[in-house]
């Protein structure tokens, strides 16, 4: 896990609280990226707080303002493995001001709820991270729809 890239990510959800639907982002940029689906974020610059990297990132690419929740954790103390060259720590996050738009990497955007979470193609790295997320969504889900 030592020497991978550290990318910051958000699952950005309706309510920290109460979390039942997830915003996931299509790729459009690099190549062999394109048509993926993943969570917002970016590699955090030298020398920045892995936190104030993720707001950063969210401004930039979808011109939000967020209030993270906690951090869904990984199996490794450094993240979530979700490529050979990089480790990625991700947290809860809710919008407080703006609305998501695809400015940049990403050209289209959707909210999903449990049912729904595998009708997009995800990142490879990122599958075994919804897997966790379902879990952390159905319950509010489940009480919304009864
Ligand atoms: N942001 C993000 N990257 C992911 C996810 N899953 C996954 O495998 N990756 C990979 C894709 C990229 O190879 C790498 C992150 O790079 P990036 O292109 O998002 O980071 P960045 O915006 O800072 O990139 P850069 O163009 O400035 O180098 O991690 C995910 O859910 N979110």
């Amino acid at each position: 896990m030592k020497n991978r890239t550290l990318v910051v990510a958000a699952a950005i959800v309706d309510d920290l609280g109460a979390p039942s639907t997830l915003l996931a982002a299509r790729r459009s940029r690099p190549e062999h990226l394109v048509g993926r689906w993943e969570f917002p974020g970016g590699k955090v610059d030298p020398g920045e707080l892995p936190e104030d990297g993720l707001h950063r990132e969210l401004r930039e690419e979808l011109g939000v303002s967020v209030e993270l929740g906690r951090e869904i954790t990984g199996p490794h103390p450094e993240g979530w493995a979700i490529t050979d060259r990089h480790v990625m720590r991700l947290w809860l996050a809710r919008i407080t001001d703006g609305d998501p738009v695809p400015l940049v990497e990403h050209d289209a955007l959707r909210w999903l709820a449990p049912p729904e979470l595998f009708d997009v193609p995800w990142l490879d790295g990122d599958v075994p991270i919804v897997e966790r997320l379902r879990d952390v969504l159905l319950p509010a889900y489940q009480a919304d729809v009864r």
